[in-house]
């Protein structure tokens, strides 16, 4: 698959290179698992000088002889005799950057943590000593979220302060989604376009896979993702089972009802069976995995809120195929394939509401954008879009099909909300898959 879009990104990295050949940079990258950050930074290097070293689970000393090897290739830049410490590569890497300016780029950063956590403090050391006079733009990237929090954000830890800039890598916004498919099956269907953001979410990874394999189409899509064969199946696992560690089978039964629609506290406590609320809190601050979800206009204080999964295809996995995974085993993935269709257009109704949500963000002046329902569950709206400085909302109810939308009781909800919309000038519609 041909790069994408990441322009925004692309510039800001520029930017930052620019600015490390006068004083040395320390930026960090983060983002979920198969976003595209390893494939940005290295399409932000093309044509220049740079190193590229990836943090895999070995030992300190075949680590370092990996990386001498590296640094010769890249850099043409022999270091004498065997160096069986990272500190000491680092310093011969500084000390070159005080001559010559180059991008070093540490991937899997985190992972220093399992190899000899002191590399942290000895970055920091080596780092404050020479970055008055390197020439270096240096990025470390990783992928999981609390590490990497802990190791810039947590002020007793040797690198916090250090940084000076940090990006978050997102996934590809609606725009860029509809444009790859479009280069891979022009003739789409709004069903092919939901199916696709249903299940990929924009992740990088996912996308080339489906688009790679010829899965470019609704039905394709879905019974690409459940073949005996499909990554898809234990990816929700490979890229949690490392983030929660012992405690993994409780979290992992709260995203699932979550995903399933339990997106109230309460609701989770009594299938659980305990006060969950420590694990919401950790699944939302520290894996940035949840979102806490209130009705628009609803004040600071109120406990009316909903749990939603923010991550497409996490919320896909936890729905459809981890309460499966004994269908898989008996390699009755065509009874998964069935189960999926049948609760589908359910399910990707709910997901179109996000869909809509997303797109309008990124291409209308907003500044707020959510939903409404009241304690009583009598009005819900699907999509409230705020234009605070302009005076302007956009209301809408979301349905696949265009036909059951009903404007009229749509209107009747508008005014039971009308004190808190009324310096806004309306524009209430229906939004169905026609209008994707
Ligand atoms: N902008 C892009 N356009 C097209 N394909 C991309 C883009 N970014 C990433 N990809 C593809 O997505 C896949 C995953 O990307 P990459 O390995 O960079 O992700 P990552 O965030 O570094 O993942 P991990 O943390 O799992 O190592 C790769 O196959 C890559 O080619």
């Amino acid at each position: 698959m041909k790069f994408y879009d990441r322009k925004k990104e692309l510039k800001l990295l520029q930017d930052i290179n620019e600015q490390s050949r006068n004083s040395a940079c320390f930026t960090v990258m983060v983002g979920r698992r198969r976003i595209g950050k390893t494939a940005l930074l290295l399409e932000s290097v093309r044509g220049e000088k740079f190193l590229y070293l990836f943090v895999s689970r070995k030992s300190e000393v075949l680590l370092c002889e990996q990386f001498q090897q590296d640094i010769k290739e890249s850099l043409e830049l022999d270091i004498f005799g065997r160096v069986d410490n990272f500190r000491t590569l680092f310093e011969q890497l500084m000390i070159y950057a005080t001559k010559t300016h180059f991008t070093l780029i540490i991937d899997e950063f985190q992972e220093f943590d399992n190899i000899n956590s002191s590399i942290f403090s000895d970055i920091q050391n080596i780092w404050d000593r020479y970055k008055e006079e390197a020439k270096v733009n240096f990025i470390a990237c990783g992928s999981i979220y609390s590490m990497m929090k802990k190791i810039f954000e947590n002020n007793k830890e040797p690198l916090f302060g250090r940084l000076t800039s940090k990006i978050i890598l997102k996934p590809f916004n609606v725009s860029t989604i509809k444009e790859i498919l479009k280069d891979y099956n022009p003739g789409y269907t709004p069903e092919d376009l939901l199916a696709f953001y249903l299940i990929t979410g924009g992740v990088a990874k996912y996308v080339a896979l489906l688009m790679e394999a010829g899965a470019t189409t609704f039905n394709k899509m879905i019974h690409y993702t459940v073949r005996p064969d499909s990554p898809f199946l234990s990816e929700g696992r490979d890229l949690l089972i490392s983030e929660f560690g012992r405690e993994y089978a409780t979290y992992f039964s709260i995203l699932q009802l979550i995903a399933s629609g339990k997106t109230a506290q309460n609701e989770v406590d009594s299938i659980i069976g305990k006060n969950t609320g420590a694990y919401l809190a950790n699944l939302e601050k520290e894996y940035s995995l949840i979102n806490r979800n209130k009705p628009m206009f609803s004040k600071p204080e109120s406990r009316n809120s909903r749990w939603c999964l923010n991550d497409n295809y996490l919320m896909f996995w936890f729905r459809f195929i981890f309460p499966n995974l004994s269908m898989i085993e008996l390699g009755k993935n065509d009874m998964l394939e069935k189960f999926i269709l049948k609760n589908y257009e359910q399910y990707s109704g709910y997901i179109l509401e996000r869909y809509f949500r997303d797109r309008i963000a990124e291409s209308e002046d907003i500044t707020d954008i959510g939903n409404y329902w009241d304690n009583k569950g009598e009005n819900e709206i699907d999509l409230i879009a705020l234009n605070r400085f302009e005076g302007k909302a956009l209301i809408a109810e979301v349905k696949r099909n265009p036909n059951k939308i009903n404007i009229a009781r749509l209107y009747e909800k508008v005014a039971s909300i009308k004190k808190q919309l009324s310096h806004y000038t309306l524009e209430i519609k229906g939004l169905s898959m026609q209008d994707m």
